[in-house]
């Protein structure tokens, strides 16, 4: 409970920030761009999918802040209160401070603008003690919606801002912290992989083996061995020695059994009972050996429906079962696209030397399509871009047709959901496309001839619709 309020604070806390008139903009110790809230998106309108990363000084450099507060902050240590002109030629008082970790390292700078035409005329002016105790707030919430951006041990982060990657983030820790079987079920490239390492990170077994088994690519004939081992002569032409299998490597970690749809049923068994007794008897061998590891599977198939299909063991997925994550699709949270969009951008710029951007149009767009490949589609599609694109900017012009259509799909859904009742539809439906052909073609001879309907008719619509032809 206590914790179901923390998320719903965060959340509603980070709807405050973005519905104050105030600017607030966050920065790393050396000044590169982490978080600003609404308003600034506003103000920084044609820039703003370019800063998130970027440094401070070189936005100064290209007079997006003339000076840069946070800079200054940054020189000379200090909380600097100056006025400065921004790129949308407005003058704001803004106060840039340093935030200071436990053991006193800066961890963040933070800057706080006003719009100097709104002090001069209504808002009564806030101290600067009142700003520094607001601030300190901001910078509060700001950790906690951070700390869901995790560093993974191997380098990967985790970003996300929608409601449910906040609530996936406190599932994972709430998970790690007990020792029971897990089992992670989406889509493909939705995450399943970077969450099951991120529970073993965030777990008592994180200095232990995470072991990643892919059911799948491992052929059926060589599962059993590769999972379980084999004695010293269990067959013809296996390793004399023996072969010590994958769940005595993950021996006090984690074993993550990944597309655990694909285990055979006769192994299905055998992973039952290690479950069940946390033994196993490695091919050919005499005597069963103790596991001590955590399981936790994951797959993008249905298994109760496999279940049904009678492919899959009942009686096994509940034993997996028994703390169940489901990752949603991209396209059910799509507040995510855009941080994800500026991670790859960033990851991808400076890995092959480029300084691309989005322009808005094209992020609009990419945050309309449906990813049906998920996080992992999204991240192999910026790469490509980043790379084959010829120019900094990336706009609509480089995006692959799939995603125009989408795009006019999306549009043409949109047209036909106007209205209540079916005429009312289909009015609606007529009226944006007599609008739509009349720009294309500028006369009612030639609009009624590409609809191919008399003229007559055509002045008709126009009335009924009060379409008016000269601002049309
Ligand atoms: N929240 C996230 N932030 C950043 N990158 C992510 C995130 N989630 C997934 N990715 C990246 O997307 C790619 C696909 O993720 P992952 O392999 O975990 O998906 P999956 O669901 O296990 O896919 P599959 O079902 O095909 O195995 C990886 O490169 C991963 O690093």
């Amino acid at each position: 409970m206590i914790e179901k309020n923390i998320e719903i604070e965060q959340i509603y806390f980070l709807k405050i920030l973005n519905s104050l008139d105030d600017a607030i903009y966050i920065t790393d110790k050396t000044g590169k761009t982490l978080w600003m809230n609404e308003i600034n998106k506003k103000i920084f309108e044609s820039h703003k999918s370019r800063m998130i990363g970027k440094s401070v000084a070189e936005l100064e450099n290209e007079g997006v802040f003339n000076p840069s507060i946070i800079k200054k902050v940054i020189e000379t240590g200090k909380t600097i209160t100056k006025v400065q002109t921004l790129v949308n030629g407005e003058k704001y008082m803004t106060t840039g401070h340093l935030i200071l970790s436990d053991d006193g390292d800066i961890e963040y700078v933070v800057a706080h603008g006003r719009n100097m035409n709104k002090i001069a005329s209504s808002a009564p002016q806030l101290e600067l003690g009142e700003i520094n105790a607001l601030l300190q707030r901001y910078i509060q919430e700001f950790r906690n919606l951070n700390k869901h951006n995790l560093l993974n041990k191997n380098g990967t982060t985790f970003v996300g801002q929608s409601q449910s990657f906040v609530r996936l983030a406190e599932i994972i820790e709430t998970v790690a912290s007990v020792d029971t079987t897990v089992l992670i079920t989406g889509e493909t490239g939705v995450g399943k992989n970077i969450v099951a390492q991120q529970i073993h990170n965030l777990s008592e077994r994180h200095d232990k083996p995470f072991i990643h088994v892919n059911c799948a690519s491992i052929p059926k004939t060589l599962i059993e061995s590769e999972l379980f081992g084999y004695s010293k002569g269990a067959f013809t032409g296996a390793n004399t020695g023996g072969k010590v299998g994958l769940i005595q490597l993950a021996e006090s970690g984690t074993l993550f059994l990944d597309e655990i749809g694909e285990l055979p049923l006769q192994l299905q068994s055998k992973l039952l009972q290690l479950l069940q007794n946390k033994t196993y008897k490695p091919i050919g061998a005499l005597q069963t050996k103790n596991a001590n590891i955590r399981i936790i599977a994951a797959t993008n198939r249905d298994l109760e429906m496999m279940i049904d299909e009678g492919t899959f063991r009942r009686d096994l997925f509940y034993r997996l079962n028994v703390l169940p994550i489901t990752i949603l699709p991209l396209r059910e949270r799509k507040e995510d696209i855009f941080p994800l969009l500026q991670f790859y951008l960033n990851t991808f710029n400076t890995r092959h030397k480029k300084n691309r951007f989005f322009t808005m149009e094209a992020i609009e767009i990419l945050q309309n399509y449906t990813w049906p490949g998920n996080i992992r589609e999204l991240e192999n599609f910026v790469e490509q871009l980043v790379v084959m694109v010829k120019q900094d900017e990336i706009s609509l012009s480089d995006l692959p047709e799939r995603f125009h259509k989408a795009e006019t799909e999306n549009k043409d859904l949109h047209l036909q959901l106007q209205g209540d009742t079916l005429p009312e539809i289909l009015d609606n439906v007529e009226r944006d496309i007599i609008k739509e052909a009349y720009k294309q073609h500028k006369s009612t001879r030639k609009t009624a001839q590409f609809l191919g309907i008399p003229q007559s008719t055509f002045m008709r619509r126009l009335k009924k619709y009060g379409i008016d032809t000269k601002t049309n």
